[in-house]
């Protein structure tokens, strides 16, 4: 690994001798009272891993995320079919429990809650929506018999006495169902309404007792662009007027695009971010601004986007320098393309930012 490039000689020498004793000092001092990872998320996962065993053969689900969403954020998980995704809204869920790792969900910790508490943190900490409209309601109630039900289970809102509380679930059930425009729907079953009104009535469902995380996986895979649209619009309005924090699992391009933050999972970890800047000028016209980050996890350990490793012929081994304001990551000596670059790892244009490396950690 190189670490020469662009140092000034002082810092190279003060370097080379090593830190000091009050140098060293200092550091653990800060240490001791940095605040600890995700201290102020609503929702943190710390190097999770799930692995399922199936006849022998162990799958690795999630091998290390590391992700913190902070509170009343409204983001979306993407990528393809099999990294991971789901595995991570079942274990935020409270439906599945993680191998290794930790996930910490408004104060609650995944991994080592019991089953009372456990209950409690599917009832009325997180909500979820699922993709399979049919599953998110009962058939045999209507949509306002649907969103009282998690409120009759958890027992609020709270009440001196049966029928007053009965009022109050009932009342509040028809103000989530008309926040979510399906006043109309509070007599009927669910076979009675559309594809768009059951996910609106199944948000309702999920908002009964006031989470503070609504979890939805794939709510519009089911729907045509622009019922999904609608949908994605309640998810907004419920972020917006309730201040829930909104975590959706998309493969739908246009919902990811609406978002502020959009994390990519790839082979079981989030592997890069998109964030998106949403701005109206004085015309009225509206831009977008998007910025593409690869993830740095605990570990220091980042994944290259697939097309920059096939482009530069990057495998197995790169090189590694450090420049005073990036990190240069360079195919291994001998095998990259010949385009742009010096023996010494800076490109041709001296600025460290050759052709057929690329380099990482420059700040935005
Ligand atoms: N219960 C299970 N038993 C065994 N393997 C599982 C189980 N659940 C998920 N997996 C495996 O874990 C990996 C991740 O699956 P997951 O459903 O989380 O992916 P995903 O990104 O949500 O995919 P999709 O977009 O298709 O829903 C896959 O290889 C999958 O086959």
């Amino acid at each position: 690994m190189s670490t020469s490039g662009g140092l000034h000689p002082a810092d190279r020498e003060h370097r080379e001798a090593g830190p000091s004793l009050d140098e060293l000092r200092a550091r653990v001092a800060a240490e001791r009272e940095r605040p600890g990872y995700g201290h102020d998320a609503l929702i943190t996962c710390d190097r999770l891993v799930r692995i399922f065993s199936t006849d022998g053969v162990e799958v690795q689900a999630l091998q290390g995320v590391d992700l913190t969403v902070a509170p009343g954020e409204l983001m979306a998980l993407v990528g393809a079919s099999g990294s991971g995704k789901s595995t991570l809204l079942r274990i935020l869920a409270g439906l599945d429990v993680p191998t290794a790792g930790r996930s910490v969900v408004a104060g609650c910790d995944l991994l080592t809650m019991g089953a009372a508490e456990r209950l409690r943190y599917r009832r009325e900490v997180v909500g979820f929506v699922w993709q399979q409209t049919a599953h998110n309601l009962l058939p045999y109630l209507t949509g306002i018999q649907n969103v009282a039900m998690p409120m009759q289970l958890s027992g609020g809102p709270a009440g001196s006495r049966w029928g007053r509380r009965r009022r109050l679930r009932a009342g509040r059930a028809a103000d989530l169902l008309e926040l979510l425009q399906v006043g109309h729907c509070r007599d009927r079953r669910p076979e009675q309404m559309s594809g768009g009104e059951q996910q609106r009535v199944a948000i309702a469902v999920a908002l009964a007792n006031n989470p503070g995380v609504v979890l939805a996986d794939e709510p519009t895979g089911e729907l045509d662009a622009e019922t999904g649209a609608m949908i994605f619009d309640a998810f907004r309005t419920v972020n917006r007027e309730l201040g829930s924090t909104v975590v959706i699992v998309t493969h739908d391009p246009a919902v990811a695009g609406e978002v502020r933050r959009s994390v990519a999972f790839r082979d079981g970890r989030a592997s890069s971010e998109v964030l998106r800047r949403f701005a109206t000028d004085e015309h009225g016209e509206e831009s977008v601004e998007e910025r593409e980050y690869a993830v740095l996890d605990r570990a220091g350990r980042l994944q290259l986007p697939r097309q920059f490793l096939e482009a530069l012929g990057m495998e197995h081994r790169v090189e590694v320098s450090l420049e005073p304001d990036h990190v240069g990551v360079w195919p291994e000596h001998g095998t990259a393309p010949a385009a742009g670059r010096r023996e010494d790892g800076v490109g041709e244009d001296g600025t460290g930012e050759g052709g057929a490396g690329e380099d990482v950690g420059r700040s935005a």
